[in-house]
């Protein structure tokens, strides 16, 4: 079966039909003598969009690498679309997997126009085709009228927009997108990761993505997958791994936390802030709750909730964030909340828990 995309062109033009199923088994990569990769195992679905996230070091990098074929691996295998194309030994070439490479520099050529560099991408097909398919993508990434142009003429956004079209031009299975949108300004950022969500959807391609942002991975990724010292922690929906974090440190990667150390008495434990059940848990467990700013604890001018007094605010377009100094808490509770013109330093005000934002952890 062919499709047409919105103009994109016929699938398949390069060789590879359809977005592609990828497969980490169980990859050991060994670099300077430690495990960069451990065990790193990660199925993906034709189509799908994973983020690598992780804590710098961690190797997400280096699992990008290893599914580009540019690292070689020294344990279990990779397979695109069922067939290894790296194992012990064995790494089909990059330009031989269907892959496409993004990276967070855009690795643009300086002296190529930004029509010669996506028909860089497209040497194997006839120059007619390669055209058409060129000029489709550069259209859709809004940059039809600047073919002519070098890459230093345009903005950081637009290189950003001629990586991605040269990356999706030739229509590979898969696509490897390491800190794409790392370069960009913040208020740049937002946009620019929309319409590449939107591309990506569009041309149905399977995508990992490295990030360290958690943010980005969980409104980019179909799944997140938080990598940990070279394999991965915990794997599931944005949705899933905010609310049920495997442990308190993924926790603490989504965002910061005000931490209460309890024991726990009748599930529950008795915090500064009221009770918190702790279904499951027996008696005596040491445990830590952890209290998210945003939507975890709530304050207001009046009672009912625990007495507490505002000792810092900051603005944040639409939302305070502020710090409330509560008795029996060492380090004042971190709260973000609608912002609200009534809530001051120095004022005292009433806090209230969520439970559906406070997490319990067993403390090992
Ligand atoms: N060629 C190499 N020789 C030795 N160690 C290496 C080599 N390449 C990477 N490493 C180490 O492997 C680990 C993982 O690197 P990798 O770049 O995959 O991490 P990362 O999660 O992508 O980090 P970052 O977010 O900082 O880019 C790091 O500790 C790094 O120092």
């Amino acid at each position: 079966m062919t499709e047409e995309l919105a103009g994109w062109g016929t699938r398949g033009t390069t060789g590879v039909s359809f977005a592609a199923t990828l497969e980490f088994d169980a990859v050991d990569v060994r670099l300077g003598g430690r495990a960069v990769l451990n065990q790193f195992s990660l199925t993906m679905r034709p189509g799908e969009i994973v983020c690598l996230l992780g804590e710098s070091g961690s190797g997400k990098s280096t699992a990008l690498r290893v599914a580009a074929g540019i690292q070689p691996i020294h344990a279990g295998a990779v397979r695109i679309n069922g067939e290894t194309v790296s194992a012990p030994g064995i790494t089909v070439p990059a330009d031989r997997r269907g892959v496409g490479l993004m990276f967070q520099d855009f690795a643009l050529f300086p002296h190529l126009t930004v029509l010669q560099n996506v028909l860089f991408g497209l040497r194997r097909l006839g120059r007619d085709a390669a055209l058409g398919q060129a000029r489709a993508a550069l259209r859709r990434v809004g940059l039809g009228d600047r073919e002519a142009d070098y890459p230093h003429m345009l903005s950081g956004g637009q290189q950003q927009r001629l990586a991605l079209a040269r990356s999706v031009a030739p229509r590979p299975g898969v696509l490897l997108l390491d800190e794409p949108f790392s370069s960009l300004d913040a208020r740049l950022r937002e946009t620019v990761r929309e319409e590449t969500l939107a591309v990506l959807r569009e041309t149905n391609v399977t995508s990992l993505i490295v990030t360290h942002d958690p943010e980005e991975a969980m409104v980019l990724g179909d799944r997140v997958a938080l990598l940990r010292q070279g394999r991965i922690a915990q794997i599931g929906t944005a949705a899933e791994i905010y609310r049920n974090p495997v442990d308190l440190s993924a926790a603490r990667f989504f965002s910061p936390l005000s931490e209460i150390e309890c024991v726990v008495q009748n599930e529950q434990v008795q915090t500064p802030l009221g009770d918190v059940a702790t279904p499951g848990l027996i008696d005596g467990s040491h445990v830590t709750i952890a209290i998210r700013p945003a939507g975890g604890a709530r304050i207001r001018q009046s009672g009912p909730g625990t007495p507490g007094r505002i000792t810092s605010k900051r603005d944040a377009i639409g939302e305070d964030i502020c710090e409330v100094k509560v008795a029996g808490l060492d380090i004042p509770l971190g709260v973000r909340q609608p912002a609200s013109a009534a809530l001051a330093v120095g004022h005292d005000v009433f806090v209230t828990l969520n439970p559906e934002h406070v997490l319990v952890f067993p403390r090992v």
